[in-house]
């Protein structure tokens, strides 16, 4: 018979009375694993080997595993510093011994916890006694330590290995694992004799170059044979999703806007009407700087009219007729919202003096001193948008966002009256969970009230918002915990195989 050439040696390697594994092979031909795996792939539709597979556990040390594997696990190092200075006889002092065993920081207390856990010796008003017929040496999870290291760990008892991986000194990893055994047909063909035909399995530049692709025989290629899946880098959903977001604006007319995500307070709150004493000015909501704290340049026409809404209002409405003061206002902050940008721009502070109509976006990120949760990060990107105009009304800030929810395939949209200080009439904006069904807060808007356009300059009506990026994450992707999308708990395989329509 002849077969091409990795599929003769594969065959060669396998054997008919044990399963071998793809590894073992391809360690025998010295070939790598993905050839062996399409060779025996085509040698199983051939019938001439059977492959089987199953899920096997491998389990590999954590970088603390490591480390404790090159230096000792704390305790252990602990119990002969002690037995070093005779705490065997009589009890030892806890601070000397901390100094003479070099734990450092959370490793003191990962040696004292486990050092009373595994009885080594006891520990009492600050003093330490060791049991001198302790064998640290022996102990199972010091002993597992080594063989982890070098791969064959995976034979220690399932409780030891257990109670490394709760010390998060060893991680378990499933993996999927495919051995070969010959059948009776492929013994026979064995018999009567293999020849290597000369297919070629892949296109290579020196065949190019040479010119013998026109001449080789290529193997025909198994487009159903199950390949190693690699997961190459790819943008994160998140980003994929932002792009998104900018292309859906700008083709609906709208322009880029950016500026700092550190501000003065003024522009972040006072030239939104935002009080003084409002709460969420207060520190328990926004990460203020320490140095520098202050602003150094603020228009000084556009704060004194800022000032004066603050103060007496505009000419058909009411300040607040509480202290207003600058230095306050030049207080910097990380953003707790794009508005600030929104602000900048409108001021004509950052472009210019503007001309209706106009339309501005951002897709940038804010800050706010939450309390991490299923739907709330410390930091998340605000979808900022305004469309300054003569005679809008809520028709168009409803259709706006109706057609650009559309445009990611979400029609259901909820408006909810709402207040904020700087907009009348306000809305809280919700979209129904794809998989939970709830109706969770996407973002919020409004017509910018007088009090906040007349001192910006700006004398024909601006309707904005600030959606949440994430949340339309949640709603385009399914996630149910935005943790899953950033953050340290990211969920690896939703990060990989996430969707997301272009
Ligand atoms: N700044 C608001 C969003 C918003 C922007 C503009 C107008 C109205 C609302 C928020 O962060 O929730």
């Amino acid at each position: 018979m002849k077969l091409p050439r990795t599929q003769a040696i594969v065959l060669e390697a396998a054997s008919a009375t044990e399963t071998r594994t793809i590894d073992t092979i391809a360690d025998t031909v010295d070939e790598n694993p993905t050839a062996v795996t399409r060779a025996a792939f085509e040698l199983e539709e051939a019938g001439l080997l059977r492959v089987d597979e199953h899920t096997a556990e491998s389990v590999t040390l954590t970088d603390e595993g490591e480390r404790y594997f090159d230096d000792g696990l704390p305790e252990n190092r602990l119990y002969w510093a002690a037995i070093e200075s005779g705490a065997d006889e009589t009890p030892v002092s806890m601070g000397d011994l901390i100094e003479q065993s070099d734990l450092d920081g959370s490793e003191i207390d990962i040696a004292l916890s486990n050092f009373a856990r595994k009885g080594y010796g006891t520990i009492e008003s600050g003093s330490v006694s060791v049991d001198a017929e302790a064998d640290p040496d022996s102990d199972p999870e010091a002993a597992a330590l080594p063989d982890i290291a070098d791969g064959t760990g995976g034979y220690h008892s399932a409780d030891v290995l257990d109670a490394l991986e709760r010390r998060g000194l060893m991680s378990r990893e499933k993996t999927s694992v495919r051995s070969i055994a010959l059948t009776d047909d492929g013994v026979t063909a064995l018999m009567d004799g293999i020849e290597v035909a000369d297919t070629v399995g892949q296109v290579t530049p020196d065949l190019l170059t040479n010119g013998e692709w026109q001449d080789v025989e290529f193997a025909d290629y198994n487009v159903e044979a199950d390949a190693e899946t690699i997961n190459g880098g790819k943008k994160h959903v998140l980003r994929r999703i932002g792009d998104r977001v900018k292309t859906v604006l700008v083709g609906m007319g709208f322009e880029e806007m950016d500026g700092p995500h550190v501000d003065a307070d003024f522009w972040i709150n006072d030239a939104l009407f935002m009080p003084q004493d409002h709460p969420a000015r207060t520190h328990w909501d926004r990460f203020a700087l320490s140095a520098p704290e202050r602003i150094d340049d603020l228009p000084e026409d556009l704060v004194e009219r800022v000032r004066q809404a603050h103060l007496e209002g505009i000419e058909d409405g009411d300040g607040y007729h509480s202290p207003w003061d600058e230095e306050f206002a030049r207080a910097l902050a990380l953003r707790g919202h794009t508005t600030s940008l929104s602000m900048r721009y409108l001021a004509g502070h950052s472009v210019g003096t503007l001309e209706p109509p106009q339309r501005y976006f951002s897709v940038e990120k804010v800050y706010r001193n939450d309390t991490l949760d299923a739907t709330h990060l410390l930091e998340f990107f605000q979808i900022e948008g305004w469309v300054m105009a003569e005679d809008l009304s809520v028709r168009d800030l409803m259709g706006t966002f109706t057609e650009f929810y559309r445009r990611f395939g979400i029609t259901d949209i909820r408006f909810k009256p709402h207040y904020n200080p700087y907009t009348e009439p306000s809305f809280e904006l919700f979209g129904r969970h794809p998989t939970t069904d709830e109706l969770i807060e996407i973002g919020n808007s409004g017509l910018f009230r007088p009090e906040v356009l007349e001192p910006l300059g700006v004398d024909c009506d601006v309707m904005a918002w600030g959606l949440a990026l994430e949340r339309l994450a949640m709603l385009i992707t399914g996630a149910e915990d935005i943790r899953d999308l950033h953050g340290t708990l990211t969920d690896l395989d939703f990060l990989r195989n996430a969707e997301v329509i272009h």
